[in-house]
């Protein structure tokens, strides 16, 4: 609920300090997690990790789990079991893993065989367990998305997961606070999509680290619920630990009938509309950087190299190394034109394309296929295209553009019409790219690999997509169109039926309003359990010396250190190996300029790495598991993507930011000299070999002695058992819609999670004798 405090806030000010917990004297705070989505590639260690300590899941109803990354997209007409259905071994056992998984902990599971099942970002919002004012997490970077609804929203890493699991809380710290307002109207043709592609080309993939943004103007306020969805998705391609936009009557349009939303026209929906109506920033409130865009600048925008800062409008040209003025973006734009097989000068509009995808949690929404059917309506994919694919966001979406004869449209013209799931987004299932392929694609990454070994990614729009598949070529949709409306910019909504009736009746709603202490969140705690309050288990880190590995390059995104096809495993070892493989391997024998197969540098302890931005985009944790398996347990580096940061404290290793560009030199010289290095986290210097001090380093005081120390953070924080508890009380009485309903139902008699709700009708995942096809 807002608070008293009169200092104006920002939104997201408001909704971080609504939801700690406990604050330390260093900034460090506990903080309460509303919801939790879960999938199938960063949950397996972190259940081993609770069934290990003998913990349980705390809050079943606030977690929603659902297979997305691993699946096939193929047809579900002859769908038995994931078991069955799923050819490939290691993608098999992740989805199976997480069905036992939710078995064992009795959490709220959308498998291959219920239509409501499809990609994490897409289902939360459709099922209204996304909802203003929450905080929301889920181990994938692009839980973003759902800051869209003015819910505080992020991407966190396994072990981050287990602690969301054991507690529903999180260790963070404030972060700061960004504003980006898009004033004006946009032209016609140019998207959502074009606009957050345009604000990345402004501020870069490292503009919004250590930030929220918060995106405001009249442009944004004019976008449907499924835009603003698409760009706060992206926020984290700008860096940013999240993107917000303040709720409003769109958003509260959208989600009337959710069935996990509060009911429509009920007490609950009056009340949580009333405080939803509270999330906007204050005038006069202070944001630590501001930057403002006319709509009208904005033209539609693609990507041309491999990082997601790589845009230029459709109009223009592949740029040059020489129209970069900073050294290291020369560099990337002469590897990026490399491995884009572009030349110079070349006009966007004669690249020549191969395949198309159309899907992702950035666009495989209703609105999204809607405006690509309308493209290529009537019309033909070019010849030269090899594949064509649209892949909806969920089963529900699937089922909508069907119902209005979207999926015909498609297939009339050359489009293959998929089952939902990532696919070729990151292609851990068999939908991949082949090397040199160029793909026009509507999803948000275009790193080196991305779509398949040595594919070529270009990101666009779902219209840019769909023209581009008519075209052949990278193409304008304003020249192929005819007089288009102003696309993605109309608020239709996705027919979600209430598949699942609330087993609340308004007596019952009235009873929990009026007195919500009879009716206490249920809650499972894990003190008790054995080893529930222990807080031990990681090995201390005080000083650390050895050989320190150079690494001259900026932005090294996660799936550059460790590629997809290794994220399969079910355990956190053994992916020493697979550490930055596309760097270190060609046709899977050893590249002798890759500094880590150099002589001495097989042994590093240490990386120094002089360019920015380190651990951008993924949240996976396999990268951290990927160094320290190597022997890596210290990162040196100007800068740091937060996620990344995060997740390393957590496996014992030490991020150490080093801005001073004198200082770096030097530690990088003596890496290049061979020397060794020492990292001193006691008194936070580093050292050269001979002892002598090179430079001082700073590192949080919560961090530093939880590293010191070999703390784990779970124990940590179920000393804190009845914090938690009193901020359960408080949130049943404040928000009692928080408390799970619908698909998990309360126990009325205590504080016992009891099992899942009945299998609704379309719940087909246990349903045997149903058919499955929809
Ligand atoms: C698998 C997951 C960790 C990852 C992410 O965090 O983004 C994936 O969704 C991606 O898009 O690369
Ligand atoms: S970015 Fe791609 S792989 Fe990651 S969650 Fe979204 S659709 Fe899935």
């Amino acid at each position: 609920m807002p608070s008293a405090e009169s200092k104006p806030k920002t939104l997201y000010d408001k909704v971080f300090q609504d939801h700690i917990v406990n604050e330390q004297e260093d900034g460090t705070c506990l903080i309460y997690i509303d919801r939790h989505l879960v999938h199938e590639v960063t949950s397996p260690q972190a259940f081993e990790g609770l069934k290990n300590a003998g913990r349980q899941v705390r809050r079943p109803d606030c977690t929603l789990a659902t297979v997305d990354h691993n699946i096939p997209t193929s047809s579900r007409k002859n769908f038995k079991n994931a078991g069955d259905f799923i050819k490939e071994n290691d993608s098999r056992l992740q989805c199976t893993t997480l069905e036992e998984n939710v078995k064992d902990f009795g959490l709220t599971y959308f498998g291959m065989g219920d239509k409501r099942q499809g990609i994490v970002h897409i289902i939360g919002p459709e099922q209204g367990f996304t909802l203003p004012g929450t905080t929301v997490v889920c181990g994938d970077s692009h839980t973003s998305t759902h800051g869209a609804f003015g819910a505080l929203a992020f991407g966190i890493g396994t072990s981050e997961v287990e602690h969301v699991l054991a507690t529903q809380t999180l260790i963070t710290r404030r972060s700061k606070n960004m504003r980006i307002q898009v004033d004006g109207e946009l032209p016609a043709g140019v998207t959502s999509k074009d606009v957050v592609l345009h604000i990345i080309g402004v501020i870069g993939t490292a503009g919004g680290n250590g930030a929220v943004i918060e995106f405001c103007g009249s442009v944004i306020r004019g976008l449907s619920m499924e835009a603003r969805m698409s760009m706060c998705n992206m926020s984290i391609e700008g860096g940013a630990r999240a993107g917000m936009i303040a709720p409003d009557e769109i958003t509260f349009e959208y989600l009337k009938g959710r069935p996990l939303a509060p009911k429509y026209g009920s007490a609950e929906w009056n009340k949580a509309t009333s405080y939803w109506s509270s999330l906007k920033s204050d005038t006069g409130a202070k944001y630590d950087s501001e930057v403002f865009i006319d709509g009208k600048d904005i033209i539609p925008t693609i990507s041309w190299g491999t990082s997601p800062q790589d845009v230029v409008p459709i109009t223009g040209v592949v740029p040059s190394p020489d129209d970069f003025e900073d050294e290291n973006r020369k560099a990337s734009c002469k590897r990026a034109l490399e491995y884009m097989g572009l030349v110079s000068g070349t006009p966007m509009k004669e690249v020549v394309v191969d395949k198309v995808f159309i899907g992702s949690c950035t666009n495989a929404r209703i609105e999204d296929l809607r405006a690509a059917a309308k493209v290529v309506k009537g019309r033909k994919v070019a010849s030269n295209i090899k594949r064509a694919m649209i892949v909806p966001g969920s089963g529900l979406v699937k089922e909508q553009a069907e119902s209005e004869g979207l999926d015909k449209i498609f297939t009339d013209s050359g489009f293959e019409w998929r089952e939902a799931g990532c696919s070729m987004c990151l292609g851990m299932n068999p939908d991949i790219l082949s090397p040199k392929e160029r793909c026009a694609s509507t999803s948000n990454r275009n790193f080196e690999g991305r779509q398949g070994a040595q594919g070529r990614t270009h990101l666009m729009s779902p219209a840019m997509a769909a023209t581009a598949a008519i075209v052949g070529k990278l193409a304008d949709v304003r020249e192929h169109v005819v007089a288009s409306p102003v696309l993605g910019k109309a608020s239709p909504k996705i027919d979600v039926q209430p598949v699942f009736e609330s087993p609340e009746t308004e007596d019952e709603l009235d009873r929990v309003l009026d007195h919500p202490a009879d009716n206490e969140p249920h809650t499972n705690s894990s003190a008790p359990a054995s080893g529930g309050g222990k807080s031990t288990g990681l090995p201390a880190f005080t000083t650390l010396k050895g050989i320190a590995a150079p690494l001259d390059r900026a932005n090294v995104d996660t799936d550059a250190i460790i590629p997809k096809q290794f994220l399969k495993t079910i355990k956190r070892t053994g992916l020493g190996t697979a550490l930055f493989y596309e760097l270190r391997y060609t046709d899977d024998k050893e590249n002798p300029d890759f500094v880590l197969n150099q002589g001495i540098y097989r042994n590093s302890k240490i990386l120094v790495v002089t360019g920015p931005n380190f651990g951008c985009g993924s949240s996976r944790e396999h990268a951290p598991w990927a160094l320290l398996d190597f022997g890596i347990k210290c990162i040196i580096a100007p800068s740091f993507a937060d996620i990344f940061f995060n997740n390393t404290f957590k496996n014992g290793m030490l991020p150490v930011v080093v801005s001073d560009e004198v200082a770096l030199q030097k530690i990088a010289d003596e890496a290049r000299a061979g020397h060794e290095v020492e990292v001193d986290l006691v008194n936070q210097e580093i050292k050269d070999a001979q002892g002598n001090k090179i430079t001082a380093f700073e590192v949080e005081a919560f961090r530093k002695h939880c590293l010191i120390n070999g703390l784990d953070d779970i124990g940590l924080t179920l000393q804190m058992e009845s914090k938690i508890r009193s901020f359960e009380s408080k949130r049943t009485l404040d928000t009692p819609w928080l408390d799970g309903s619908a698909y998990l139902r309360r126990d009325r008699r205590g504080a016992t999670m009891v099992e899942a709700a009945p299998v609704p009708k379309t719940n087909r995942g246990d349903v045997t004798n149903e058919p499955l096809e929809w």
